[in-house]
């Protein structure tokens, strides 16, 4: 790809540059599997796609519960796992999210560390913006986190109030960070939700990396260009 015509490059995190969506995706499952009554069909991969990808934890918690009926308490983020409300399924998904990392580490995808690394030799200005609070972890375990300046993660987002994915409010904000106008940035996004916040925050391109989520629903939320891998992009 040329990549002349662009400044700057905002990569979603987990699924883009780690394989961590799947350490998610695990976690989430185990946690509403356990959560979820009897009388209720199980929580699939499908249902992870469609409501709690790349949105912010609670967002996900809520969007997924909305799409059951079912209704709980919104809690306080330090309620304890056990606690039936949102934060506390959150936390509870949390807990185990950190479990698998710390035991099974993590690598990253070896076609987006060479476009990062490339990137990054070229003077293209690179940001990561995730919804995930523990992004800077993940960045730190996969030995990254010297090429992006800019970390535009779930904690800061929260700190500064900055409206959650499919909303493009982070995408900016890292954009204005690194001085990069919109239209000379590049998004690279695995998620619906992340996706869509590309398209309505009018970037010079958003990229849809297909992990699962499906070529024609990406193109659908807005993606200009499907790849499988950012080796694609080298
Ligand atoms: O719970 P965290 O680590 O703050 O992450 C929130 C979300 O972060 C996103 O990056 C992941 O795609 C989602 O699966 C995850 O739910």
């Amino acid at each position: 790809m040329d990549w002349s015509a662009y400044s700057a490059a905002l990569f979603d995190l987990d699924g883009v540059i780690t394989p961590t969506a799947e350490v998610h995706m695990r976690a989430w499952s185990e946690m509403f599997n356990a959560f979820l009554p009897p009388d209720q069909p199980r929580y699939t991969d499908d249902d992870y796609y469609q409501y709690v990808d790349g949105k912010p934890r609670y967002d996900g918690v809520r969007d997924f519960l909305q799409a059951r009926g079912i209704s709980l308490p919104e809690g306080l983020p330090s309620d304890d796992p056990v606690e039936p409300t949102v934060c506390g399924l959150g936390n509870a998904k949390n807990a185990r999210f950190n479990e698998i990392l710390t035991r099974d580490g993590v690598q990253p995808y070896p076609g987006s560390a060479r476009l990062i690394e490339k990137l990054a030799a070229a003077g293209v200005g690179l940001a990561v913006v995730s919804s995930s609070k523990n992004a800077a972890t993940v960045l730190k375990a996969a030995r990254l986190d010297q090429y992006f300046p800019v970390v535009v993660d779930g904690l800061r987002s929260a700190e500064e109030q900055l409206l959650g994915k499919p909303e493009p409010d982070t995408f900016l904000r890292a954009a204005g960070l690194l001085d990069a106008p919109a239209s000379r940035c590049v998004v690279l996004e695995d998620a619906i939700s992340g996706v869509q916040a590309g398209a309505a925050g009018e970037f010079g391109l958003v990229v849809g990396v297909d992990r699962g989520a499906g070529e024609s629903a990406l193109r659908e939320a807005g993606a200009d260009l499907v790849v499988q891998d950012l080796e694609e992009l080298l």
